[in-house]
């Protein structure tokens, strides 16, 4: 079988992302890794931490530690440490983009990425609510946001939205096209035959059978009764802040809660080194670390890179699993 290829990008220039994928480069693999980036600050975050780096062309494909295939994107300014320079955001969602797109046309099994710093993207003149929204548009399909460790899988309902525009964002089609995505995820890239999904309520206590707030009858209920006649395994709408008691989540493959912070506290509290962010859905398996730009941390060799390390390792696995198994067939 041919070498798997999975495109790489480190995110914004001036954090972690650039030195964590240095240290990758140094990981032992039988995948190529091939970079979209900027070349001199992937040298300079090497230099930061005393690492080498051999960057290569593209097609070289090699798999020999402290090499890097590189797709250059060029930054417009060499940022410092810390410090993200909007200017560099065009270069930022270039490298996004064109990874994307190689992986839509098959150049590559899979997408994986450092973390971008949305602030800096916007203040750029692009305007970006996160990678996952940005992977959607291009790729035209609908995905969920999942953040996985070895204790629990969350997916959410709504991803990067402010807090007073998520109940208007959590309908019967919204609930049950993260469900529909979800659960089909779990099948196919976690081989969980019949997966059994908690579902979380909106309100306190799930709404106090309609005293706190009435979108766990109108809305949640309804849809979860739909998918149930369709032989879904679903529980809930359960009160979020008991659903994720250790031993209640032994019964579920996957919790889905309503909005980002309802779900993602609890997730990187559980196991922040080891969790990634995984967009389900895209027709191409994409991986990210769990954490954000850490621009504390940028150039002193202290991040760690636990997060990028499990975010490879899932991808390699998943796309391994997708080229043995063959493309999906989309209903
Ligand atoms: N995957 C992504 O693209 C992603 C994920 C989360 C946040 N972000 C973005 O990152 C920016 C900064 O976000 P933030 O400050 O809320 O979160 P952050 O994850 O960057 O930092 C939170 C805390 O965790 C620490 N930390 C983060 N990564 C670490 C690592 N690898 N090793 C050791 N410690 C680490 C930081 O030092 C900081 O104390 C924001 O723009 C946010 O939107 C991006
Ligand atoms: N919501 C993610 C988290 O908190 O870890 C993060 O912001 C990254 O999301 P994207 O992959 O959509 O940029």
């Amino acid at each position: 079988m041919d070498l798997l290829r999975l495109a790489l990008v480190p995110g914004e220039p001036a954090g972690v992302g650039p030195e964590l994928c240095v240290r990758l480069a140094h990981e032992p693999r039988d995948h190529a890794l091939v970079a979209f980036g900027d070349a001199d600050t992937l040298r300079a975050a090497a230099d930061a931490i005393g690492m080498p780096l051999r960057l290569v062309d593209p097609d070289q494909a090699s798999t020999r530690a402290g090499e890097l295939a590189l797709t250059e994107t060029a930054n417009a300014i060499h940022p410092a440490f810390g410090t993200p320079e909007p200017a560099n955001a065009g270069a930022v969602i270039d490298a996004l983009q064109r990874a994307a797109t190689g992986c839509m046309q098959g150049d590559f099994d899979g997408l994986i990425t450092g973390p971008v710093h949305k602030a800096a993207i916007n203040e750029g003149g692009i305007a970006y609510s996160g990678t996952t929204e940005l992977l959607a548009r291009h790729a035209g399909c609908d995905v969920v946001m999942m953040l996985a460790n070895d204790i629990v899988r969350v997916a959410l309902v709504t991803t990067h939205l402010p807090l007073r525009e998520v109940p208007d964002a959590i309908t019967e089609d919204t609930v049950t096209q993260c469900l529909c995505i979800t659960a089909a995820a779990l099948q196919r890239d976690f081989d969980i035959a019949r997966p059994r999904i908690a579902v979380l309520g909106l309100n306190p206590h799930a709404g106090e059978a309609g005293h706190l707030g009435r979108e766990e009858i109108d809305v949640i209920e309804p849809a979860l009764e739909r998918l149930r006649a369709h032989g879904f395994d679903l529980i809930g709408p359960l009160p979020a802040d008991t659903a994720f008691l250790p031993a209640k989540l032994h019964g579920f493959d996957a919790v889905v809660a309503m909005y980002h912070d309802q779900g993602l506290p609890v997730l990187k509290y559980s196991g922040f080194e080891q969790a990634v962010n995984l967009t389900l859905g895209l027709p191409y398996p994409r991986v990210a670390v769990d954490h954000g730009t850490a621009l504390d941390l940028a150039g002193r060799g202290v991040a760690d890179p636990s997060s990028l390390f499990a975010a490879a390792r899932t991808c390699a696995r998943m796309a391994r699993a997708r080229r043995a198994r063959g493309p999906a067939i989309h209903a």
